[in-house]
């Protein structure tokens, strides 16, 4: 047997896998690179968070990756050098961060790589007849093998699709394995550049499990701030748009879309939500005129209602305890208007439940790792077709 293949086969025989988990999300501020170390898997899995760091992006970086992100018209070449460059900057991003952790390569056993995500396609938004769902992470898994010496698992998304899936939200999956909790109906609120929820319920009942994006997150704040407020990559601690009001035409207009309507779950991305979007949405309003400020103030307004529509038209009613994860949960404006949109709400987050919310979703990844290794196909039980039953990850060996 190849040697490399023995080895994948006495990683998954062993009692206890160290797995580094990376995710590189849409808003592009880093790497998110967890150690983390697993016993079990499936329901059983126990995992222990060693070490996570976010390794930022230079402006460089971001403006290379922004070239060809989420837009239908880009440069061929450039999608190809990409893929495999960014493959090799995150293998060297991840040399750099085990030797800041003092962590021998040999000691960890498995990468599990997201990717760049540069296009996220579903039906529902391509529209285009005959057409599957997809989606394009690029930075290819055989860079970060050969690069640190450590077998890849990469490309999650593309099986989720073959199996019936739209490629997105995974954290369904590492949610169901990590926090399910009996007697507590659970959401598990991730406000990154997209907003998602996977709702646990209390009675632990698989057929009612799903996750969905709900809408934006940060992604519209950070563009609209990006655009007016060159020197700034987002709205910190939401200075711009608590200067401002929100403008409740401008809200109306930007929730008037049929994704607010379609039923869950549903994937979305930068693609839809972006600046065109605000801009139809403006004029619609005949709001063109408004601050900066009001506009931040508004769009702050429109991520959070997003949330809370999602969130009612699911629980109808029901108890349940929000845990947040992701970069959105740092910002205070958009945690009041969710307060003041959920009453209630108290807000915890994942940190609660062992996993710091900043790492959360390159976790999920490492959890993906570990169940496609040793854990037997998830099933969600008669009728659930939401969450398709299936392995991710394909695999790279470093020789
Ligand atoms: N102090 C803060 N105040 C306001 N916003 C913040 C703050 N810290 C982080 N953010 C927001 O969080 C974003 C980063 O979030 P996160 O790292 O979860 O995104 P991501 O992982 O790239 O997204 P995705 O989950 O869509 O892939 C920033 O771009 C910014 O909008
Ligand atoms: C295509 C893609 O990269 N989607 C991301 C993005 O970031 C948040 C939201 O949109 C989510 O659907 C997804 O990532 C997380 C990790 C997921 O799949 O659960």
């Amino acid at each position: 047997m190849n040697d490399s293949l023995k080895h994948l086969f006495s990683i998954a025989n062993k009692e206890k896998r160290t797995i580094i988990g990376l995710m590189s999300g849409t808003s592009l501020d880093g790497l998110d690179i967890a150690l983390c170390e697993f016993t079990g898997h499936g329901t059983q899995t126990q995992l222990t968070l060693r070490e996570f760091t976010t390794m930022p992006y230079d402006t460089t970086f971001k403006q290379e990756v922004k070239a060809i992100f989420s837009k239908r018209q880009v440069d061929l070449e450039k999608v190809c050098l990409m893929n495999a460059y960014i493959g090799s900057f995150h293998a060297e991003l991840i040399n750099q961060c085990l030797q800041q952790w003092g962590v021998n390569a040999v000691d960890v056993d498995i990468i599990a790589s997201h990717g760049q995500t540069i296009y996220h396609a579903p039906a529902s938004l391509h529209g285009i007849e005959g057409m599957p769902n997809a989606t394009l992470q690029i930075g290819d898994g055989d860079h970060i093998a050969v690069k640190t010496g450590i077998i890849t698992l990469s490309d999650f998304r593309q099986k989720h699709i073959a199996a019936g899936g739209e490629g997105a939200p995974l954290a369904v999956y590492g949610d169901y394995l990590l926090f399910s909790e009996k007697g507590q109906n659970r959401i598990m609120l991730n406000i990154g550049g997209i907003a998602n929820f996977t709702f646990l319920p209390g009675d632990l009942d698989t057929t009612r499990i799903f996750s969905t994006d709900v809408g934006p997150g940060n992604t519209l704040m950070d563009a609209y701030v990006q655009s007016r407020f060159p020197s700034k990559f987002f709205d910190a601690d939401s200075e711009i748009a608590k200067k401002g009001t929100y403008n409740h035409k401008l809200l109306n207009a930007l929730l008037d879309h049929p994704f607010f309507e379609q039923g869950f779950p549903k994937t979305t991305g930068p693609e839809l939500f972006n600046l065109a979007y605000l801009e139809q949405a403006q004029h619609k309003a005949e709001a063109t005129q408004l601050s900066p400020e009001d506009v931040m103030a508004t769009l702050n307004r429109f991520s959070a209602a997003g949330i809370s529509d999602a969130l009612s038209r699911t629980l109808k009613g029901e108890k349940f305890e929000v845990f947040m994860s992701g970069g959105g949960m740092h910002n205070p404006l958009l945690i009041q208007n969710l307060q003041e949109l959920i009453p209630g709400l108290s807000v915890r987050d994942t940190a609660e439940l062992g996993v710091s919310p900043d790492a959360k979703e390159a976790v999920l990844f490492a959890t993906l790792a570990n169940e496609c290794l040793v854990g037997k196909r998830i099933d969600f039980g008669p009728g659930q077709t939401r969450v398709p039953s299936v392995h991710m990850g394909k695999i790279s060996l470093p020789e």
